[in-house]
C-alpha cells in the first residue's frame, strides 16, 4: 500500500511562475525515500502542500489512502521541519505529551527518556526546551517522531546540525522504522546519508521530477548521488 501518493501537483506562489509543475511521486509502506534537489527546486513547497500548510492548487495528495486535508490523513503523517522551532515554555516531556494527545498516542515516557539518554541528553527530558542547544532541539524533534510512530514521517533537513554519534543512532532508528513497515521521506542535501539509507531517490529540479529511481540503480549508473546530480546540472537545456 502507498503511504503517500502525490499526483500531478502544481503550485505557484504568485499565480505566474510554477514552483511545482505536475509533480507525482509515491512512498510505499516500509521504505525510505530520499527527496533531493538544488536550493529553490521546490522540496519544501512540496512538503508544505503534502501537510496542507499550503493550500493545494491542482492535483491530488493522499496519505495512508486518505485525502491529505482530512483529519485521518493528518493523524497518519508527521512533519519534522527544517527549523528547530519548538515550544520554548514546555519541557520535552510536556511537548511529547502534547503530541501524544494530538496523535492519540499513549506515550511511553520511559522509552522517550531512554532515547534521550542514547541521544546524549541524559536527564534533560524534564528540562525546559528554552535551555536546549540547537542540536538538542533537533534531537528532541527526532525523538518525538520516533515515539509517535506515524505510518509516514517526512523529515526536512532535520539531521543538519546533529553530531556524528546522533546521526549514527538516527540511521539505526530509521532502519528500525522501515523494518516495522512504516515509511520515511527524507529531504536532505546529505547524499552519503541517503546512499546508506534510502531505497529510492526522487530528484526534483525547477519544480519538476527529473528522476525517481532505486538508489542502487543511480549509484550503478553514476557512481554516487552527487555525480548523478552534477551530471544533470551540467546537462544542456536544463
Ligand atoms: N512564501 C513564499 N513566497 C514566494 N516564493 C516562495 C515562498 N517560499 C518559497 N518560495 C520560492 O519557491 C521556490 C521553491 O522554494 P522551496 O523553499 O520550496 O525550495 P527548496 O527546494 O526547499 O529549497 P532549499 O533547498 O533551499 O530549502 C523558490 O524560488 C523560493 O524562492
Amino acid at each position: 500500500m502507498s503511504q503517500l501518493t502525490v499526483n500531478k501537483v502544481s503550485y505557484s506562489y504568485d499565480g505566474i511562475v510554477n514552483v511545482l509543475a505536475d509533480v507525482s511521486l509515491s512512498v510505499e509502506e516500509g521504505v525510505i525515500v530520499g527527496l533531493v534537489g538544488p536550493n529553490g527546486s521546490g522540496k519544501s513547497t512540496l512538503i508544505k502542500n503534502i501537510f496542507d500548510l499550503l493550500r493545494l492548487q491542482s492535483g491530488s495528495i493522499s496519505i495512508g489512502g486518505h485525502k491529505h486535508a482530512s483529519a485521518e490523513a493528518k493523524s497518519m503523517g508527521m512533519y519534522l521541519s527544517s527549523n528547530d522551532y519548538l515550544p520554548e515554555f514546555l519541557t520535552a516531556r510536556e511537548y511529547v505529551s502534547l503530541l501524544g494527545d494530538l496523535f492519540q498516542v499513549d506515550v511511553d515516557h520511559s522509552e522517550a527518556q531512554e532515547l534521550f539518554r542514547r541521544f546524549s541528553m541524559d536527564g534533560r527530558y524534564g528540562h525546559l526546551i528554552e535551555d536546549y542547544s540547537h542540536g538538542m532541539r533537533k534531537k528532541t524533534q527526532l525523538v518525538s517522531a520516533l515515539i509517535m510512530r506515524r505510518p509516514l514521517t517526512i523529515i526536512d533537513e532535520t539531521l543538519n546540525g546533529i553530531d556524528l554519534e546522533a546521526l549514527h543512532l538516527s540511521e539505526k532508528e530509521f532502519r528500525r522504522v522501515r523494518d516495522e513497515g512504516r515509511s520515511i521521506l527524507l529531504c536532505t542535501h546529505d547524499f552519503p546519508v541517503l546512499e546508506r539509507l534510502a531505497d529510492r531517490i526522487v530528484f526534483l529540479d525547477l519544480g519538476h521530477v527529473v528522476s525517481d529511481a532505486p538508489t542502487s540503480d543511480l549509484i550503478d549508473e553514476y557512481g554516487s548521488l552527487s555525480d548523478m546530480v552534477f551530471h544533470h546540472l551540467g546537462t544542456d537545456g536544463r
